[in-house]
């Protein structure tokens, strides 16, 4: 097994004085390369903040993370871009996609705008997966017309777009019916058997947890089990 990530004694502590919340309380965290792990643990314990700071979106207020043997806490804003974009992709509850874009542009647009140009190569990988995603039928569809659970796995092949070790995915399937949150868990385990792609999966669904091979909770700040 090869390391993917650690974290050690990480805290996080939004604003000062008075109104301080401290969220993170000494969370240490390991990841492998491969995992399915869900993110588990009551509403406000931190694990929107923790995958903040795993996406390197944000520092903690103090402790250590690297991940790839690099060190993320040393490191500085350009570099955690070009590392984020290389090695990280996001699915997000709310899958923030541009409406008036077809579910391709919407995969391929952010890749291109960093790489400067869009080229044949990430139009087909594009296509690819949305096809694997189930929606070869929507490839030029504008996603305003797409229904959540389609929107949510264009969101998924948007993150997957760049072939990430690692996928943070929050509450991925928080605003999507019953079929439609068990089809986009069954992509990510497809996606992670595969590919090996690691995946850390916020949820309150005890049936998306119970998908992983891994559950994490947090509670009061901390890992607990
Ligand atoms: N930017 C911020 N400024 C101040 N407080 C914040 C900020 N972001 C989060 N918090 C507070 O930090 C705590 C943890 O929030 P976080 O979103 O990480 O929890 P969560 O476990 O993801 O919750 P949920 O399951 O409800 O999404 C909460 O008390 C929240 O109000």
């Amino acid at each position: 097994m090869t390391t993917l990530l650690e974290v050690r004694d990480l805290f996080k502590t939004y604003g000062a004085g008075d109104t301080a919340t401290r969220v993170l309380r000494g969370l240490s965290l390991h990841l492998e390369e491969g995992e399915l792990a869900a993110l588990l643990g009551p509403s406000g314990s931190g694990k929107s903040t923790l995958l903040t700071i795993l996406g390197t979106l944000m520092k903690p207020t103090s402790g250590s993370y690297t991940m790839l043997g690099q060190d993320m806490i040393a490191a500085n804003d350009a570099e955690l871009t070009e590392f984020r974009n290389a090695h990280i992709g996001f699915v997000f509850q709310f899958h923030n996609l541009l409406p008036d874009f077809t579910a391709l542009e919407n995969v391929v647009f952010p890749s291109a705008v960093r790489a400067g140009r869009e080229t044949p190569a990430a139009r087909a990988r594009g296509r690819d997966l949305l096809k694997r995603m189930g929606l070869a039928d929507r490839i030029d569809y504008p996603t305003a017309n797409l229904s959540g659970g389609q929107k949510q796995r264009v969101a998924v092949a948007r993150a997957l777009m760049n072939s990430p070790e690692l996928v943070l995915a929050d509450e991925p399937t928080g605003n999507l019916d019953r079929a439609s949150a068990t089809q986009v868990m069954e992509l990510l385990s497809e996606i992670n058997r595969e590919e090996g792609t690691t995946f850390l999966i916020s949820t309150h669904d005890e049936k998306i947890a119970a998908a992983c091979q891994r559950q994490i909770v947090v509670v009061d700040g901390n890992v607990t089990g």
